[in-house]
C-alpha cells in the first residue's frame, strides 16, 4: 500500500517519543568511513571483508544481515571509529537534527559503554559527547531527552556492575546525567536473570529499567526480564504473543513495549512488518511505542518505521493516538512534560479527524 500524503503528512507531524534508539546504531557508513580516517583507525581489509570496500558496499551489505550476532558484527566494528568527545557529539546531533525532522519531541537513547571502555575511550567522554549534543537539542529544537546506559549481556555479569558503579561514583543517575539502565547485544544463551544483581540494585537506588527481551529469544526472556531484574519496559517484546498470560499481564500493567518494525525485518525476526503483532497489541491493550532502533543499519529513521507500520496495518487516526499517547505516558520525563506532549498529540488528531 501506498500512503497518502495527508497520510504522511499526519504521520510526520504527529508528536513522537523515541525509546529504543542505539546512538552508536546512528552512524552511517559515510560518517564511519571519514571518522575512521580521521581518527586513523583500521578498518578490516576488503580482501578479507569486501563489505569495507566503500561507504556503498557497507550499506550493501547492511541489506542482508542474516541475524542479531551478524549484524553486531558489523555494529562493533564501526563503534570502534567513535574516540573523542566531539565525535560523540556530533554523532548524536546528527541523531536529533533527523529526529526533529521525523517529529520527535522526546527521545530516550541508549549507548553501550562498554564497548568503548574496552577499547581505552573513558566512559567520561562519551557521556560528555552525548550530553552536549543532548543539549545542543533541548536549545535548537526543544527536543527533551534521556540517556540509558545499556550492559553488553555476551559480557560477564560482573563488568555490568563495575560500569554500573563507575556511572554511580560519578553521581550520574542522581544528577539526571543518565536517566537508567538497559541491556542488549546477543540475547540467546544470555538470559536477562544473569543480570539481576545489578538490577536489583538500580531498583534500590530509584533508578529506572528496561532491557531487551523477546527480540530473538522466546517469550520466557521476557517474564525473566519482569520478574528478575524488575523492568519497567520492555525492549522489542514481540515474542510476547507466544504467552497469553504474560501479554495479559503486560497489558494490565501497563508495561511499554518498545517495538522496532524494520529492525525486526532486517534481523530476520520476521519476513515482513506485516506479521509484527501490532493489530494484537491494540485488541489486547498492550501499550507500545514505534522505533527506529539502529536507523544507520536498518534502513530508516523513526518516521520510515511509523510508514512502514501504516503500509502493513492501515491504521485510523484514533489507533495512532492511542500509540502516541501510550508512547508519552510510558516515556521517563516528568508530569509537566507528558501533558505538553499529550495536548499536541491531541490538537493534532483533532485537525484531521
Ligand atoms: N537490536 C538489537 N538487539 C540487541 N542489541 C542491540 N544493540 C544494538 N541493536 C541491538
Ligand atoms: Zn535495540
Amino acid at each position: 500500500m501506498c500512503l497518502s500524503s495527508r497520510t504522511h503528512d499526519f504521520l510526520q507531524a504527529l508528536p513522537k517519543c523515541e525509546h529504543h534508539l542505539h546512538i552508536e546504531g546512528s552512524l552511517s557508513p559515510t560518517l564511519l568511513f571519514r571518522l575512521a580516517a580521521t581518527n586513523n583507525i583500521a578498518l578490516p581489509s576488503p580482501a578479507i571483508d569486501p563489505a569495507f570496500a566503500s561507504p556503498a558496499a557497507l550499506s550493501t551489505r547492511y541489506e542482508q544481515f542474516s541475524s542479531l550476532d551478524d549484524f553486531l558484527h558489523y555494529y562493533f566494528i564501526g563503534m570502534s571509529v567513535l574516540l573523542s568527545s566531539a565525535d560523540f557529539e556530533s554523532l548524536a546531533y546528527e541523531y536529533f537534527c533527523r529526529a526533529h525532522a521525523d517529529g520527535v519531541h522526546h527521545a530516550e537513547i541508549f549507548f553501550d559503554p562498554q564497548a568503548h571502555t574496552s577499547r581505552g575511550v573513558a566512559y567520561d567522554t562519551v557521556v560528555k559527547g552525548l550530553s552536549a549534543a543532548q543539549e545542543r537539542a533541548r536549545k535548537d529544537f526543544s527536543i527533551s531527552s534521556k540517556l540509558i546506559l545499556c550492559f553488553l549481556r555476551h559480557l560477564p555479569a560482573g563488568d555490568a556492575k563495575q560500569t554500573f558503579n563507575a556511572a554511580q561514583a560519578l553521581g550520574h543517575f542522581s544528577d539526571g546525567t543518565v536517566a537508567g539502565i538497559g541491556l542488549d547485544s546477543s540475547e540467546v544463551g544470555f538470559p536477562p536473570e544473569l543480570f539481576r544483581e545489578v538490577y536489583i540494585s538500580a531498583k534500590d537506588g530509584g533508578i529506572r529499567r528496561t532491557a531487551h527481551a523477546g527480540e530473538e529469544g522466546d517469550a520466557s526472556y521476557i517474564s525473566g526480564a519482569l520478574d528478575n531484574c524488575h523492568v519497567e519496559r520492555i525492549d522489542h517484546g514481540i515474542r510476547v504473543v507466544e504467552d497469553d498470560v504474560l501479554m495479559k499481564r503486560i497489558a494490565r500493567n501497563k508495561t511499554l513495549v518498545t517495538m522496532c518494525p524494520l529492525s525486526n525485518v532486517r534481523l530476520r525476526c520476521v519476513q515482513s512488518v506485516s506479521e509484527l503483532p501490532v493489530r494484537t497489541f491494540l485488541d489486547e491493550g498492550v501499550r507500545f511505542s514505534v522505533n527506529s532502533d539502529d536507523p544507520a543499519y536498518f534502513g530508516g529513521y523513526i518516521l520510515d518505521n511509523y510508514c512502514a507500520v501504516q503500509e502493513a496495518f492501515n491504521l485510523t487516526f484514533k489507533e495512532w493516538k492511542y500509540i502516541a499517547d501510550g508512547a508519552i505516558e510510558g516515556s521517563w520525563c516528568d508530569e509537566e512534560r507528558k501533558s505538553a506532549l499529550l495536548q499536541k498529540v491531541q490538537a493534532l488528531v483533532a485537525k484531521y479527524e
